[in-house]
């Protein structure tokens, strides 16, 4: 298929210029003003409008078993959903659980991803070790285009990894050129909280942000930060929720070691007032890890965006439905925890930021894509409109609105974060490997159209 997207303004990371766009295949071929179409081409008409490179979501869990349920979002409705809010790339997790094999794991959630209707690679969490564990880390490096290890803080009896897992890991990430990344909670602290607050017959939702304060997550993030700076490993640290996270980073950024850290749209713009509804259900569908915080920490959170402290955009989209949240209805500690949100990532980050002054468009491009494809080593296949690049293209239309709701949403669970809030700044085109799949407000996903995306390691591994 041939795509021309004329009479657009190309937005990148590092500037913004007229230009037409032309794909052929899945790669861009061409990026230059008055181009022409060639024979049977599709031609989309960007005028007015800006054209971007497809958003890279490098937080998602799709078909997640966890918490005794599996999530209500497959790989082919998640991913359909996020190609409709402009997302053509995702990173997801494959979550071994404790003891089981790394590589079965592997190829447990490379068989679920089958049905992906976008791009999308994978970060495999270290929920345990022994020396199969080392052995398997090299083997998903070198043979599996695995670059990223995910270690979960929290989840005490469950998936977290304690400071000899996290040391032997990231000491291994190094060794093969891959970046350890950190869920960063106290899970020790959390269960004791947890348990407090069951004994004061605090069950409800509201006991969920209670048992997981602001230097909860600090004293992970620190800790993390130090063990990285120890072993001279960079550290990337997912969902960062509150500002001492983000002081962590800033100061360790300062001290010249490399941190990156991500921010999630629902972070940046809910705040935990929703915890005290007297509706259950509405509290529980927000239920996620770390909480939603006060209007202080999103504001910290805007400015570690703007400085260059925080490097991606994310969603953790993880959807529960109010059946599978109903599990907690008597104890907030079996609540599944995870929020949606795919879908709406680049709406509400273009029209809580770029609408509101906080970031540029091109900032915007960086935050939403560009970073990752670089973190991650996906650059320049991802990331940048360019001739060679894969032709994820959005065509972004800056006057363009909607109101989110669940009742119009593709993506499953039947339950919106963002539930009304109206956006400005919407995909009118969703390119994704050369192929129209979204315009215009109607999906045109096509199941298992999606591809692995293999991240080389950031060196050559060694011959261990
Ligand atoms: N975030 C969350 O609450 N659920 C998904 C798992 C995780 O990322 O911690
Ligand atoms: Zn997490
Ligand atoms: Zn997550």
């Amino acid at each position: 298929m041939t795509i021309l997207i004329r009479g657009g303004t190309v937005v990148n990371a590092d500037r913004v210029f007229r230009a037409d766009v032309l794909c052929d295949g899945d790669k861009i071929i061409a990026v230059a003003e008055n181009l022409a179409a060639p024979a049977g081409a599709t031609v989309i008409d960007a005028g007015g409008q800006y054209v971007m490179p497809g958003g890279i979501d490098t937080h998602t869990h799709m078909n997640l078993p966890f918490m005794g349920t599996v999530t209500q979002d497959d790989f082919y409705t998640g991913t359909a959903a996020g190609l409709a809010g402009g997302t053509t790339t995702i990173m997801d997790f494959v979550i071994p659980a404790p003891q089981q094999n790394l590589i079965e794991a592997y190829h447990q959630w490379r068989g679920w991803a089958q049905k992906a209707a976008a791009d999308y690679t994978f970060h495999v969490a270290i929920t345990w070790w022994d020396d199969s564990v080392h052995r398997d880390m090299g083997t998903l490096v070198r043979e599996h285009g695995v670059n990223s290890f995910k270690h979960f803080m929290a989840y005490k009896n469950a998936i977290m990894a304690d400071d000899e897992t996290l040391v032997k890991s990231f000491r291994r990430s190094l060794e093969l050129g891959a970046i350890p990344t950190v869920h960063a909670e106290n899970g020790e602290l959390v269960y004791q909280l947890q348990q407090d607050l069951l004994k004061q017959g605090l069950t409800g939702p509201s006991s969920h942000p209670l048992s997981r304060p602001p230097a909860v997550e600090a004293e992970a993030a620190n800790r993390a930060i130090a063990i990285a700076n120890v072993l001279n490993t960079p550290v990337y640290i997912v969902h960062v929720s509150c500002a001492e996270s983000l002081e962590a980073i800033t100061r360790a950024r300062a001290h010249g070691q490399r941190v990156y850290g991500e921010a999630l749209a629902g972070h940046l713009v809910i705040d935990d007032s929703v915890y005290q509804s007297p509706d259950l259900e509405f509290a529980a569908g927000h239920v996620m890890s770390p909480p939603f915080r006060s209007k202080q920490h999103q504001t910290a959170l805007w400015q570690g965006l703007q400085g260059g402290n925080l490097h991606t955009t994310a969603t953790d989209h993880c959807t529960f439905c109010a059946a599978q949240k109903a599990a907690g209805k008597d104890d907030f500690t079996k609540i599944p925890n995870g929020c949606g949100g795919v879908e709406d990532r680049m709406s509400v980050v273009w029209d809580a930021g770029v609408n509101a002054g906080l970031l540029t468009p091109s900032e915007f491009v960086k935050v939403t894509s560009t970073n990752a494809a670089q973190i991650f080593n996906m650059y320049p296949r991802k990331g940048v409109i360019a001739a060679g690049a894969d032709a994820d293209v959005v065509v972004w239309d800056p006057e363009g609105s909607r109101t989110i709701s669940a009742r119009t949403q593709h993506a499953r669970g039947g339950f919106n974060v963002f539930e009304g809030r109206t956006v400005r700044g919407i995909p009118s085109a969703t390119v994704a490997a050369g192929k129209v799949v979204f315009q215009n407000g109607t999906l045109m996903a096509v199941e298992g159209a999606g591809r692995h995306i293999d991240r080389p390691a950031f060196k050559a591994a060694s011959a261990r």
